[in-house]
C-alpha cells in the first residue's frame, strides 16, 4: 500500500508543523534515505520499517491496525492494541517488577532504544520514581560499572587521538540540529573519583533530564566523553575499561584538546550552542569557565549549578529561622568546584544587597582536607585568598565548628559520613535551629544521612542532601529533608539559554535561578522540613527557570534570535518536547474491537502493582 508523506508522519505521530518545525525531530524519509543509501546490509530491508521502528517515532502497541497496515508493518505486533496510557502503565509494572536500581536503569536503557516517546512520558510522569535510577544515586554506579553494562552508542567519546579531526567526529553524530552539549573528561565523578571514559554514564544522566525536567527536545541534545585517559589505577587494569588506557594527558596537550573541542562545537553547529561542563576535577573546572564563560554559550553544572541551587536553600534558610543571611556564619567543608562555587555565589549576593566584599567573607569560613583556610597558609589558590582567616590553624572539622559555631554548614567533601555525631550535637548546642547541607554524591559518600542529622540534633535541623533521602520519623513528627541537587536549577537554566540563543550566560543568570526556585518552596515544603520544592514539581520549576533566565537573555540583549518573541512565554511552550502521540486515525478499516480492561481494575492493579499497594500500605501504618 502506498503512503503519503503527510499520513507517515500522521501515523508517527508528529505534527505537521513539529515536521516542519526547525527544531522539531529529523525527518523520518530523510533518515531512512540515509540509513539505507549505499548500505548493502540494509538495501534489501523496506525503509518504512526502519523509520516505524526508529525509537524516535515507534508507537508499539499502540499503532491502531489502520496505521500498521498503512505503514506496511501489519503483522509485527499482535493483533491488540494499547492506548498510550496502558502502556505506561505496562512499563511501571515491567519496572516495579525488578528490584535492584542497576537492572531497572539497564530496563530503562532498552525502553529508551526501541520507544523514545514512551521513555519520556514515564520519566516525566513518574519523576520521583524515577529520578534516583536514572540520576543521582543509581547514576553513580552505572558509571562505576559502565564497562560491564556498556550496550550501544549514546553518546559521542572524543579521545586524545582525535585531535585535529574533532570537527569530523561531531559531524558522525546522527542529529545535525544540535543545540545543547553535556561534555565530561570524567575526571571527578559525582564523589567517586576519576572514573575516565566512564564518566559518559553522567553526561546521558544529565541530558535525561534536559528532557524530562526541562521538556528539551531530546534531538537537541548531544552527551559527550573527553577521553584524555584516566589516573584511576583499577580501572586500568579492568578488562572491561572502555576509555584509552593510559595515564591522563594533562598541561598544554590536554588544554588544546579542550579549545579545539570548543571550536569545533561552533564550527558544526553553531555558535549558540550550549556547552554544559559537567565533573571536571576543581582546578580544570574553574580554568575552563573562567576561560570561556565570555565568549562561549557555556556553563559548569558543579560550580554555577550547584552554587544556584544551594543559594536557592539559603534563602529559605533566611526564610525559616528569621535571620537574614549577613547574620548567619557558613562553614564549608571542602573546597572544591561546589563549594567555591556556592560561596562566590553567596558573595555576590551579599554585594548585591549592599554589603561591602569584605564584610560579606567575613563569616564564611572554609575548612578542607588540610584543616581551616587560614592566612598563614602558603601558596594559597588565588579562589580561597578571600575566605582565608587571620586564626591559627585547625586541622579537625569538630574542633572547627566547636570554635567558630556555624549557623550553617554545607558538605561537598565527597567523604561520607564526615558530620559525625560530635559535628551535630557541636550545631545544635549553639543553635535553635541550625542548617545542613551534606551535598557529595552518591549517597554513601553523603556527609551525613538525613536519619543522623535530625537524630543528633533533636530534630531541629534544617537538613538538605545531594541525594535523595525518604522522610524520618522523629518525636512523633515526620521530617522530609529537601534534595539540594543542580538537577533543580539545569535543565530550567539550559531551557532559557537554548531557547533564547543566548551568546554567553552572565552569573546573574545563576542568582536569578535561585531565587526562582526558592519562590517554589512553599510554606508547605517547608513546614515538612525542607527547603525545595518536591521532586514532583521539578518540570513546573524548571519550566520557571527557563522563563525568568529567557527573559533575561532578551532584556539584555544577548540573544542571537531576531526578532525577539513578543510573548516569551509562548514561544517557550511552542519550544517544548511532548512525548504524547496520537492513537488512532480516522478509521476506514480496523479489526474487531476487543473488551479493554480498565487500568484501575482491582485485579489489575493487584496482578501488576500489588507489591507497592501492600508496600504504601505499611509505610503509612509506619507514619501513623
Ligand atoms: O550529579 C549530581 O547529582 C550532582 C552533581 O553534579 C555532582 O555531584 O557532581
Ligand atoms: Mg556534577
Amino acid at each position: 500500500m502506498n503512503i503519503s508523506r503527510l499520513n507517515l508522519i500522521k501515523c508517527l505521530g508528529f505534527r505537521r508543523s513539529m515536521y516542519l518545525s526547525p527544531l522539531g525531530p529529523a525527518y523520518p524519509w530523510q533518515y531512512c534515505k540515509r540509513l539505507t543509501h549505499n548500505n548493502p546490509h540494509t538495501d534489501c530491508i523496506r525503509p518504512s520499517l526502519h523509520t516505524v521502528l526508529d525509537t524516535r517515532f515507534n508507537k508499539g502497541l499502540a499503532f491502531t491496525m489502520k496505521e500498521r497496515q498503512l505503514l506496511g508493518v501489519n503483522g509485527l505486533w499482535p493483533c491488540s492494541t494499547r492506548s498510550p496510557d496502558e502502556q505506561l502503565f505496562g512499563i511501571r509494572a515491567n519496572f516495579e517488577a525488578r528490584k535492584d536500581p542497576i537492572v531497572k536503569y539497564s530496563y530503562l536503557q532498552a525502553l529508551r532504544g526501541r520507544h523514545e516517546r514512551l521513555y519520556f512520558r514515564f520519566l516525566s510522569e513518574y519523576t520521583e520514581l524515577v529520578l534516583p535510577i536514572i540520576y543521582t544515586p543509581t547514576v553513580g554506579t552505572v558509571c562505576s560499572t559502565f564497562g560491564l553494562i556498556f550496550r550501544s552508542p549514546v553518546g559521542l567519546y572524543i579521545t586524545i587521538y582525535d585531535r585535529g579531526h574533532i570537527v569530523e567526529v561531531l559531524q558522525n553524530w546522527r542529529e545535525t540540529n544540535i543545540r545543547a552539549i553535556c561534555v565530561t573528561d570524567g575526571g571527578r565523578i559525582l564523589g567517586l573519583g576519576d572514573l575516565g571514559a566512564s564518566g559518559m554514564g553522567i553526561s546521558t544522566g544529565k541530558l535525561a533530564l534536559y528532557t524530562a525536567l526541562g521538556g528539551i527536545p531530546p534531538n537537541l541534545l548531544l552527551a559527550v566523553a573527553l577521553d584524555v585517559g584516566t589516573d584511576n589505577e583499577q580501572l586500568l587494569a579492568d578488562p572491561l575499561y572502555v576509555g584509552a588506557r593510559i595515564k591522563r594527558v594533562k598541561g598544554p596537550e590536554y588544554d588544546d584538546l579542550v579549545q579545539e573541542f570548543m571550536d569545533a562545537v561552533v564550527e558544526v553547529f553553531g555558535p549558540d550552542t550550549f556547552i554544559h561542563f559537567e565533573d571536571f576535577a576543581t582546578p580544570n573546572a574553574f580554568k575552563f569557565i573562567r576561560k570561556y564563560q565570555h565568549c562561549f554559550s557555556c556553563f559548569n553544572d558543579d560550580i554555577q549549578g550547584t552554587g544556584s541551587s544551594v543559594l536557592a536553600g539559603f534563602l529559605g534558610v533566611e526564610k525559616v529561622t528569621n535571620h537574614k543571611l549577613n547574620e548567619h556564619v557558613f562553614l564549608f567543608a571542602g573546597a572544591g568546584s561546589a563549594s567555591m562555587g556556592i560561596a562566590n555565589l553567596l558573595v555576590k549576593e551579599l554585594m548585591d544587597r549592599g554589603i561591602k566584599e569584605e564584610d560579606a567573607c567575613k563569616n564564611i569560613y572554609v575548612h578542607e582536607a588540610g584543616g581551616l583556610v587560614t592566612q598563614n597558609i602558603p601558596n594559597l589558590v588565588e579562589d580561597l585568598k578571600r575566605f582565608a582567616k587571620k586564626m591559627d590553624p585547625i586541622a579537625k572539622l569538630e574542633d572547627t565548628v566547636e570554635k567558630i559555631k556555624p549557623s550553617i554548614l554545607v558538605g561537598a567533601t565527597g567523604v561520607g559520613n564526615l558530620f559525625n555525631e560530635q559535628v551535630l550535637r557541636s550545631l545544635a548546642k549553639n543553635h535553635k535551629q541550625p542548617a545542613v547541607f551534606a551535598l557529595s554524591n552518591p549517597t554513601s559518600k553523603s556527609e551525613c544521612t538525613a536519619e543522623q542529622a535530625y537524630k543528633f540534633t533533636e530534630g531541629r535541623v534544617i537538613f538538605s542532601a545531594g541525594s535523595p533521602f525518604p522522610p524520618v520519623l522523629i518525636n512523633e513528627k515526620r521530617l522530609t529533608p529537601g534534595q539540594a541537587n543542580n538537577c533543580l536549577v539545569y535543565p530550567g537554566i539550559a531551557l532559557g539559554v537554548l531557547s533564547a540563543h543566548a551568546r554567553y550566560v552572565p552569573d546573574e543568570v545563576y542568582t536569578i535561578a535561585a531565587y526562582t526556585l526558592a519562590n517554589y518552596t512553599t510554606e508547605e515544603n517547608r513546614k515538612a522540613g525542607s527547603l525545595y520544592p518536591a521532586i514532583k514539581d521539578a518540570n513546573d520549576v524548571a519550566f520557571a527557570i527557563g522563563l525568568n533566565v529567557a527573559k533575561y537573555i532578551f532584556k539584555k540583549n544577548l540573544s542571537n534570535l531576531h526578532p525577539i518573541p513578543e510573548d516569551v512565554c509562548e514561544y517557550l511552550s511552542g519550544f517544548l518536547y511532548r512525548p504524547h502521540y496520537e492513537h488512532t486515525l480516522p478509521n476506514t478499516w480496523e479489526y474487531p474491537k476487543f473488551q479493554s480492561v480498565p487500568l484501575d481494575s482491582e485485579t489489575v492493579v493487584k496482578t501488576y502493582l500489588g507489591d507497592i499497594k501492600d508496600k504504601k500500605g505499611e509505610e503509612q501504618k509506619a507514619q501513623k
